[in-house]
């Protein structure tokens, strides 16, 4: 069976979306991966299909049922330890990491949440991973799903040829990619890094390593500060 995407939504009509086109649209029709999506509101309570309810202690907004959403998660019939994910402003940050083990398993079910949020009891009670695309709220928790699809899809096998860059270029080493280059030579002015043009490899590695590190550096320290440890760590570790 291919890797499946469960993706329960108020709007399934969101999907695939973008993801139906270029590479990841090509692959889905080639059934190297799979896009089921579960209308939550066919799971609504009554003549009106209600999904969600005030929220308890007051405040603004309405909270989507525990009920409705467990017997929508119950509906997915996903019982081979695959991820279920419910993507969330006050998740975890998502990291390549997380979308390695998602791709690594038989698929994944994502959980697309809309008014304030989903009722914490069915999170809690089916061990729902709460994973944040980013400090920003979005409307709802589709967009973020199709974000980290995106993620998932172009490293199923066959899905990024030989030719599409790397498939794991960033983030593979804990760095943020080094900055690229095409023809013109020069443009506007500005000329192409002159060791891009030297033909000497080695010099061309190393000056790449230094820009990874350097942007690394300069505009995630979160990022850095981590690979300093774990470069720490490992060299401690060889002794
Ligand atoms: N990284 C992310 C994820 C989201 C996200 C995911 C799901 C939902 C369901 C509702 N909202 C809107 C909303 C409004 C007010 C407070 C909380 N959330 C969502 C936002 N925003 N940013």
């Amino acid at each position: 069976m291919s890797w499946t995407a469960a993706i329960l939504t108020l709007f399934p009509e969101m999907f695939p979306g973008p993801l139906g086109q270029s590479l990841a649209g090509r692959a889905l029709d080639a059934d190297l991966w799979r896009c089921e999506t579960h209308d939550l509101r066919s799971f609504g309570l009554g003549r009106h299909k209600t999904v969600d309810d005030t929220p308890c202690g007051g405040g603004a907004g309405m909270v989507m049922r525990p009920d409705v959403v467990d017997a929508a998660l119950a509906s997915v019939s996903r019982n081979d330890g695959a991820s279920c994910v419910y993507l969330t402003p006050r998740g975890r940050p998502l990291t390549q990491a997380d979308i390695r083990r998602y791709t690594a398993g038989s698929g994944v079910t994502l959980l697309c949440g809309r008014y304030e949020g989903v009722d914490e009891r069915v999170l809690e009670a089916r061990s729902v991973e709460q994973v944040s695309i980013g400090d920003y709220v979005l409307s709802g928790g589709e967009t973020a799903a199709l974000v980290l699809l995106d993620a998932c899809v172009r490293l199923l096998p066959g899905v990024m040829g030989s030719a599409e860059s790397g498939v794991e270029e960033s983030f593979s080493d804990g760095l943020l990619e080094y900055p690229h280059y095409t023809r013109p030579a020069e443009w506007n002015g500005r000329a192409v890094p002159d060791v891009l043009l030297s033909g000497n490899h080695a010099a061309i590695a190393r000056w790449r390593r230094e820009q990874s590190e350097r942007v690394t550096r300069e505009r995630r320290p979160d990022l850095w500060a981590a690979h300093l440890s774990n470069t720490t760590h490992s060299s401690v570790q060889e002794g």
